[in-house]
């Protein structure tokens, strides 16, 4: 069952969304997105779960678990939703409208296990969905118990960002609890991310316990190759503070719609730019190019530059350019 909670605060909510309410809007409560499905939203507010009615003509997909927003308590409808914190969306697949994944998440949890599902690639990728995003995100390496060189996922994983917290744990042990306390405080918001089967699930129930989540209402079915699953996405209450959401596993992880991500976790490079000869520098071939004198002068990897290129390079290609030609349509030679 969630549990009852008695303050806003206890919820996520901060007054980065009370500077958002408006002088008529007094006799409207904040509630907090607790689940969305395909014709229902739920939510949750200090006295507890609470169904929300929708507005005519609107759509549960423009909702996100962890939205913040403001109903009538009276008739229980949602009037309006708040300004985002941060929001995870992806492109659905065929490339058509963005899929709203989960909002107001203070931390990212990239979860990948100590095995073939280990990619510093696929990682790298996630990074920058979370700076995107505009949450902090921690690797977690889970099934540590069954790996020989916890160590070597580890420090590869660490090489990927400066000061990128990485922690290592069974999922299946109550330890796991303890290494990821702190991110998830009073009111603080968790999402977690990763391939299907590295075990996001297992980590949500032993974060939640076991027979919250099946009471949250979290559906597990199965995908079309007999697997079983995780569907639904929905806020967890966490035993003494904090929230998490659990998110379907992602198969192919397509990077578009991210230039800002991009250019947040190659900092360097971007900062680089700003000192080449030409504004529209591509860093390959123009004289006066900053980031190839760094290349050769040893103060950037030239595997960073090729690994920023091939996103840079996939970016422009996924998203639906507002005017103009697409960029050239690349081959893939690998699935993340
Ligand atoms: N040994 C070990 N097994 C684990 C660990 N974490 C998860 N598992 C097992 O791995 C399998 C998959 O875990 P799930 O939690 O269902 O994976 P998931 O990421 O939620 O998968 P989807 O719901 O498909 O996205 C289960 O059999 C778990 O018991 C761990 O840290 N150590
Ligand atoms: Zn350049």
């Amino acid at each position: 069952m969630t549990p009852f909670h008695s303050t806003l605060e206890q919820l996520g909510w901060s007054e980065f969304f009370a500077y958002q309410i408006g002088p008529g809007e007094a006799g409207l409560v904040p509630r907090r997105v607790a689940s969305v499905h395909r014709a229902r939203i739920e939510a949750i507010d200090v006295n507890g779960p609470v169904g929300l009615q929708l507005p005519p003509h609107s759509s549960t997909a423009d909702f996100a678990v962890g939205d913040w927003i403001m109903a009538d308590p009276l008739t229980d409808m949602l009037v309006k939703r708040l300004e985002r914190k941060s929001v995870f969306q992806r492109r659905t697949e065929g490339g058509h409208g963005q899929q709203l994944v989960a909002a107001n998440v203070d931390t990212l949890l990239i979860v990948t296990s100590c095995n073939a599902d280990f990619d510093p690639e696929r990682l790298e990728r996630y990074l920058i969905m979370a700076k995107q995003a505009g949450s902090n995100p921690v690797v977690v390496l889970t099934k540590a118990d069954m790996a020989k060189d916890i160590g070597e996922f580890q420090s590869q994983a660490e090489a990927l960002q400066h000061d990128l917290p990485v922690i290592a744990l069974n999922g299946r042990s109550a330890d796991a609890a303890s290494l990821l306390k702190p991110w998830y405080g009073v009111g603080q918001t968790i999402a977690l991310v990763g391939s299907s089967g590295v075990g996001k699930s297992t980590l949500v129930n032993t974060l939640v316990g076991s027979d919250t989540k099946q009471k949250t209402g979290t559906i597990r079915e199965y995908d079309a190759q007999g697997r079983h699953t995780t569907t639904a996405r929905s806020l967890h209450a966490i035993p003494g503070g904090g929230w998490v959401i659990d998110t379907p596993g992602i198969r192919t992880l397509h990077v578009s719609d991210v230039t800002d991500g991009i250019d947040t976790h190659f900092s360097d490079i971007t900062e680089l730019a700003t000192f080449c000869r030409f504004r529209d520098c591509t860093h390959a071939h123009e004289p006066g190019c900053a980031v190839q004198a760094a290349v050769k002068s040893g103060t950037l990897a030239a595997d960073r530059l090729e690994r920023w290129r091939s996103l840079v390079v996939e970016n422009r290609d996924r998203t639906p350019a507002i005017s103009g030609p697409r960029g050239n349509k690349i081959v893939r030679k690998k699935k993340y």
